[in-house]
């Protein structure tokens, strides 16, 4: 037990102090104005009537939101830290109202053992001044396992990096991983595996690059041919492929930076069936129990134990039966129900390949901007679970070097909170949507228990946004290596004023303060 300083047991044993109090704050779907206490990091009281706390902060009746969790960022460390570190990526990300970050697994190395991963967390461990969930990269059976045990976010798949072939192999290494750990730990489905997938087909994608570099001499070239040597159907195919995955393996899946309508709506029609068949399984073991209750109580009794105990042995055998039996032929209903999660980007929300006129290779990045007509829009946000930035810095002199050799990425923490509060000003979307898609859902889907809600007893994660601020992104501001945007000229209204991590203020006014000890987050 570790021991606090006499005087702040002495101010706990006078029961009334918290450590901080936020006054005259505005929360999202309630009328008035509240007093949000905090205490040890939690927060312990939201009310309308006044609360005491060692520190107050009048928040002059400005909006407070749960932190921002962003479950798709490239912090690049270990290895490639000259283009960002979990120190400067979290300081972007405290400066654009994230408390919570989920790293990738393309790091230098990658982070696709065990080893690496625990490497990786010492890193964030001492540089992350935000909390930091991380996706673990693909490997053989044996490693899966030895990292499923460190509890990754997620097993992220580069499916434009990936053979058809090997996919299927991929999948099903994940999906025999999670049995064997839950049949070693018996007593609850303690490991819940899930694949984040970036989903474009390697394939088309090298055909149709080939086909245009051919053309260079007719075509020249332009940076928008990167959406033609990319296409829709690229993702199309692969999200499809990934879905029909997900269900033969019974094994969650998460799509990241979806990009197109059609894809879309093949995911909304898979997320659909998995809804009818949960509400079928529901009501009909609801429809067991009445009849079951409906029966003799008595003699029931030792009949329903002794059968009660067979069941049980029987329904052990049947999941991991029907889980083996799933590994080699179509689903049946009685299936664990697997999610379909989907998350999209900012530039793929609100810009289309039409901005490669202004940015060229700027506003390269893969899945690459959509041709006009092909692209998603705001509108379709109330279809898709979570914004994931995708957060992959680059340098700018590696951002330069034509559409072909320029990397793939565009910064996006210090942009995104902004360019939603603009939505809702433009009353293209609610403020409780920012929260559902930057909190509430991430938090939900990777399993985050202590986040993503101002309720009392969760992580006190919060951001303070002033929703009337006006401006223009200033690049010189940005905490990010990667000093560039094609959102660059975009006339903001709404921005972060205040970032508050587990109590701890981490940004005040566009000052972020390196002080806080970002700490590992998993399900
Ligand atoms: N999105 C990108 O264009 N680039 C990502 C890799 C990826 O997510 O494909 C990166 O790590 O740079
Ligand atoms: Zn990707
Ligand atoms: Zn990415």
């Amino acid at each position: 037990m570790n021991i606090i300083s006499y005087e702040k047991i002495k101010i706990k044993m006078e029961g009334t102090m918290n450590d901080l109090v936020l006054k005259n704050s505005k929360l999202v779907n309630k009328s008035g104005s509240y007093y949000v206490s905090v205490n040890d990091g939690k927060i312990a009281n939201i009310s309308k009537q006044p609360l005491k706390a060692d520190v107050e902060i009048d928040i002059n009746e400005k909006f407070v939101l749960p932190g921002l969790i962003d479950p798709h960022v490239h912090f690049r460390d270990p290895g490639l830290t000259y283009k960002e570190s979990f120190k400067s990526g979290s300081f972007a990300a405290a400066n654009g109202g994230f408390t919570t970050i989920i790293d990738m697994p393309n790091t230098v190395p990658q982070t696709n053992t065990a080893e690496n991963f625990k490497e990786k967390m010492k890193i964030a461990k001492n540089k992350s001044i935000v909390d930091f969930g991380l996706h673990s990269g693909i490997n053989n059976l044996e490693e899966i396992k030895k990292i499923a045990e460190l509890k990754p976010s997620s097993f992220k798949i580069f499916m434009d990096l990936e053979e058809d072939n090997s996919l299927d192999t991929i999948f099903r290494n994940i999906s025999i991983a999670e049995r064997d750990l839950n049949s070693e730990n018996s007593k609850s489905q303690k490991f819940n595996l899930k694949i984040t997938v970036h989903g474009e087909n390697k394939a088309i994608i090298e055909d149709n690059t080939e086909r245009l570099k051919k053309m260079e001499c007719i075509r020249g070239n332009a940076p928008i041919d990167y959406s033609y040597a990319r296409p829709s159907k690229a993702e199309v195919v692969s999200v499809k492929y990934a879905i029909s995955l997900a269900k033969k393996y019974n094994i969650d899946l998460h799509i990241c930076h979806l990009s197109t309508k059609e894809a879309l709506d093949i995911a909304k029609l898979e997320q659909k069936r998995q809804y009818d068949i949960d509400n079928t399984l529901k009501s009909k073991t609801k429809q067991n129990k009445t009849d079951n209750t409906l029966k003799s109580k008595t003699t029931q009794n030792n009949t329903k134990n002794t059968l009660k105990s067979k069941t049980t042995q029987n329904n052990t055998k049947n999941t991991l039966k029907s889980k083996r039996k799933q590994e080699n032929t179509t689903e049946s209903y009685k299936s664990k129900i697997h999610n379909i999660t989907t998350e999209i980007t900012p530039h793929h929300l609100l810009l289309d390949s039409d901005v490669f006129d202004k940015y060229g290779t700027i506003a390269k990045t893969n899945p690459p901007l959509r041709l006009k007509g092909e692209n998603l829009a705001v509108t379709d946000l109330g279809d898709i679970d979570m914004i994931g930035t995708d957060h992959a810095p680059h340098t700018l002199e590696e951002k330069e070097r034509g559409v072909w050799n320029s990397a793939p990425g565009i910064p996006n923490l210090e942009t995104v909170l902004s360019l939603l509060l603009t939505e809702v000003n433009k009353g293209s979307i609610e403020l409780s949507s920012i929260s559902k898609l930057l909190s509430e859902n991430p938090a939900k889907i990777f399993g985050l228990k202590n986040k993503g809600n101002i309720e009392v007893g969760k992580d006190a994660d919060f951001v303070v946004v002033d929703l009337k601020k006006e401006g223009k992104f200033n690049l010189d501001n940005f905490y990010t290596k990667a000093k560039y945007t094609p959102f660059e000229n975009y006339e903001y209204k709404g921005i972060a004023i205040m970032t508050i991590s587990n109590g701890n203020i981490i940004m005040n006014d566009g000052d972020v303060i390196g002080n806080n000890e970002g700490k590992y987050v998993h399900y």
